[in-house]
């Protein structure tokens, strides 16, 4: 990881209009920088602008107020410097699994009046994707899987074909938006270590959104905590801010039994608690705690209730 900004969000602000026309403030002054490599976490509550964010790197939106730089020039479209994967939906349902790795690559190719052209370099260039993306596949495990649909894999199958399409492109930066929230336990293990696996073979920059905050230690070098749950006069409604931003100790990628490590709960409950800026320390009150995904929130009737009862 080099220590130079790659990517920089300015003071970004981002608001939607609701039915009434209304301004509805999400994003409220998001500012971080980013260098090379990093494995960025993203945690937060439900609704609080995760995807959003991603979205914004992505190219796919563009900030109400502020500036998302990559070396320092504003991103204003999607481009193949930035890949996104899914929990669901990011496959092709009429291609088959290597179709469905090779397409990016050959929608890639400049003109499709070269198949006329010159037929034999455009032959020969198809033919070289399709030797790329089946040495992908090797990859992933699922070379004899090569001509099935999605329809005829598992859940955990699809996502590394997901993955693999991204990266074939060779993305600078992979946004991921909860790509194993829809798997079972142990296939979402053996994909926590894949994912990893493929930062070190290709030293992308990693954007992971994700609820569950022990994956969100596990896996990255810094976890950033996203929360429109926080001290503030106005009470809800004032959008989103970053609350926590903290680096994870130890070497990095961590081995697996620091999953179950006195570190690893301790890393935890830091994050809860101590690692929140002191300012916002409020909105842990509004998470519920005990239950698993330890980001949920009580909704936007309790929280106000609970300000009412608050004496003066
Ligand atoms: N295009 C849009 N128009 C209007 N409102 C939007 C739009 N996109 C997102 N929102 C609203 O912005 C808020 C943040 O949405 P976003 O999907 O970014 O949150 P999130 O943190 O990813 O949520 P979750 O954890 O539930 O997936 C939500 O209230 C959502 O309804």
């Amino acid at each position: 990881m080099s220590g130079k900004t790659m990517l920089h969000m300015e003071d970004v602000y981002v608001s939607y209009q609701d039915r009434q026309k209304r301004e509805n403030l999400i994003l409220n002054d998001i500012d971080f920088k980013v260098s090379e490599g990093e494995f960025i976490t993203v945690v937060g509550p439900s609704g609080c602008g995760k995807s959003t964010l991603l979205r914004l790197i992505l190219g796919a939106e563009r900030p109400t107020r502020g500036k998302v730089l990559l070396d320092d020039r504003e991103i204003e479209t999607p481009d193949r410097h930035r890949g996104i994967v899914f929990q669901k939906y990011s496959l092709f349902p009429h291609l088959t699994v290597l179709e469905n790795i090779v397409f990016g690559l050959n929608a890639r190719d400049p003109s499709l009046l070269r198949r006329f052209w010159r037929p034999f370099r455009f032959r020969e260039r198809r033919a070289r994707h399709l030797d790329e993306a089946r040495s992908y596949l090797d990859r992933i495990g699922l070379a004899g899987s090569a001509h099935k649909f999605p329809h005829e894999l598992s859940g955990g199958m699809r996502q590394r074909v997901a993955i693999a399409q991204s990266l074939i492109m060779k993305p600078r930066i992979l946004l991921m938006d909860e790509p194993f929230g829809a798997l079972d336990h142990a296939t979402r293990m053996e994909m926590q270590l894949f994912i990893l696996e493929q930062w070190e073979a290709h030293g992308m920059t990693i954007f992971f959104v994700t609820h569950d905050l022990e994956e969100a230690c596990f896996l990255g070098s810094r976890v950033v905590v996203l929360s429109q749950y926080y001290q503030t006069d106005a009470g809800p409604g004032q959008g989103a801010k970053i609350v926590g931003d903290l680096a994870v100790p130890g070497a990095h990628p961590k081995p697996t039994d620091f999953l179950y490590s006195p570190e690893m709960g301790q890393l935890v409950a830091r994050i809860r608690e101590e690692g929140l800026d002191p300012d916002y320390l409020q909105h842990i009150r509004d998470f519920n705690l005990t239950h698993r995904d330890a980001f949920r929130t009580v909704n936007e009737r309790e929280w106000k209730q609970d300000a009412c009862e608050k004496p003066a």
